[in-house]
This record gives structure tokens, sequence and C-alpha cells, in this order.
């Protein structure tokens, strides 16, 4: 089943594209991390996707027009933007209260459950809670609902990096069931990379590379490189090189690990690597070797 169908999107603001014609499926059950610098267009794609705002182009989320039936999927999506804003007024247990009466995929126990594991109280006010916080008890909410398709957009932001590794280890485990889809944006990169099946990398406007992780595993190989064998590995036309404390790292897409292995060391590259050499080709205009 197919959860996000989106066909030649295009958002711009005055002469500003923020979103460039973008073609994009993503199947349920998947884990999409959405990387991309500032002004890439990533919270603009997500808004879209929840019919947040307006643009031209074909898309369809759970099968639905997010636009014209915003209502019909908030009952099968929920999301968190980049501000977590929640009534300032209100008191943990009344935020509670609230959701449980709007929502009716809402899984209060649970909601309790995540909230036990900070230091946020039932009594305190929302106007009483610190920054981190804030986002904790909207996760804690978002978390307990439980909906087909959930966007996070920077969920971490302003988090403590005790909280960050177990938001994201409490999202595969408690969370994550193989058949709801979640999208996540993130900065930290690093951060998400063991828990997603998915990743693409977005550059003014465009989706600049779309692949799954095991795709990645299955094609892209990282050599270090022993010097006296570098003019040997640049003839298999890397997509990237950089050097690393006075070494030559090359990457390499599709050419045989084995072939590598003798020249020096080899892996897999990590997310932010793949990420930088991306887009540094996107930016130079050199695409065409990592599509
Ligand atoms: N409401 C708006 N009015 C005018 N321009 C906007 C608006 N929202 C976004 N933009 C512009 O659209 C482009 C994409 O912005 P967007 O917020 O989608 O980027 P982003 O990838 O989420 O960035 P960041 O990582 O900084 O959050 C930027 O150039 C931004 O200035």
């Amino acid at each position: 089943m197919i959860c996000i169908q989106a066909r030649g999107l295009r958002k711009t603001y005055g002469t500003t594209v923020a979103l460039d014609g973008i073609d994009l499926e993503v199947k349920e059950g998947r884990i999409v991390g959405l990387i991309g610098p500032n002004g890439a267009g990533k919270t603009t794609a997500l808004n879209a996707i929840l019919g947040l705002t307006p643009c031209q182009g074909d898309l369809r989320v759970l099968g639905k027009h997010p636009w014209s039936a915003r209502d019909e999927l908030m009952r099968e999506a929920c999301f968190i933007s980049d501000v977590a804003v929640l009534p300032r007024w209100m008191k943990v247990s009344q935020v509670l209260d609230y959701v449980a009466g709007v929502h009716p995929l809402f899984d209060r126990q649970k909601a309790e459950g995540f909230l036990k594991r900070t230091s946020i109280r039932h009594a305190s006010k929302v106007s009483e809670l610190s920054k981190g916080m804030i986002t904790q008890l909207h996760l804690s909410v978002v978390m307990a609902i439980n909906a087909k398709l959930l966007v996070l957009d920077e969920p971490t932001l302003g988090l403590d990096i005790l909280f960050r590794k177990q938001f994201y280890e409490s999202l595969l485990n408690d969370y994550f069931d193989g058949s709801r889809t979640i999208i996540v944006t993130t900065h930290q990169v690093e951060e998400i990379e063991n828990i997603l099946t998915d990743v693409i990398f977005m550059d003014r406007g465009r989706l600049v590379f779309n692949r799954s992780l095991d795709e990645i595993e299955s094609r892209y190989v990282e050599l270090t490189a022993k010097p006296e064998n570098v003019v040997a590995a640049r003839a298999l036309r890397p997509v990237y090189e950089r050097s690393s404390l006075g070494r030559t790292v090359l990457l390499f897409d599709g050419v045989d690990r084995a072939q590598l292995a003798g020249w020096g060391s080899t892996r897999t590259p990590n997310l932010a690597d793949l990420f930088v050499a991306i887009m540094d080709s996107s930016q130079t205009g050199a695409r065409g070797g990592l599509q």
C-alpha cells in the first residue's frame, strides 16, 4: 500500500520556490528521514503532506487529497511541527483530557506511560514547564495516538541528549509496529540513522537523493585509500572525494567492495558523510553520479 504519492509537487512564496516539482512515493510501514540544509523545503513538504498548505501538483496521502480532505486525514495522521506549541494556561492533566476528548485514536494510558519517564507532573501548567519539557509532553501525547502516519518535524529540538536517545528508541520499540509510516526531519542525522528504512535528501526544493538504507548498504562504499593506491582507485570513478587526517577518502557507487578492499580500508558511508557528498555534488551541479 502506498502512503504518500506526489507528482510534480510545487510551492512558491512570491519569487521563492520552496518545492520545485517533487515526485515522491512512500510505501506504508517505512520510516523515512527527510534531511536537508536550512531552507531546503522540508517543512513546506511536510505541511503539504499534512494538508496545512496548498500546493500545485498531484498529492495523495493515505488515498486522500490532504488540502481538501484534511479533517479526514487528521483522523489517521498526527504530527509534531518544528515549533512545539501547547496552550500555556492548560495543566498537563487538562492537555491529556483535551486530546482524549478530541482524538478517537488517543490511548491515554500509553501517554501516561511515556510521561512517567519524564519529570513532568500532571498538576503543572504548560507555562511552568521548560522548553524541552513542553516538547516531551507534546511527544508523549502524539506517540499515544494510534495513527497510520506520524510526521515529525525536528521532534527533538531543545531536548537533552538522554531524552533524544530515549525518544528514538521508544519511537522504534513502542510506536513503530511495521505497519505505520513515520516521516522525520532532523539536522542530527547520526541520531536517526539506525531507525530509518529510507532516507531522502532535499536541496533547494528538490529531492536530490532517495534511497532505502538497504540500497545504500549494498551500493555505496567508502574507501580510505593507502597513498600508493589513490591513483588506481580514482580510475574507478568515485562519486566524491575528500581528505581526512591526510588520507584520501573516496566514495564509490556500485563498485565491487572486494576490488577496493586491497587498496585501503572500506566501509559503508554513514548518512552524514553521504549527505555532505551529495550536497556538494548537488550544489556544484555535478549530480549525475549520485542520482
Ligand atoms: N510562509 C512563508 N512565507 C514565505 N517564504 C516561506 C514561507 N515558508 C517557507 N518559506 C521559504 O520556503 C523555503 C523553504 O522553507 P522551509 O521552511 O520549508 O525549509 P526547511 O528545509 O524546513 O528549513 P529548516 O531546516 O531551516 O527548518 C525557504 O526559502 C523559506 O524562506
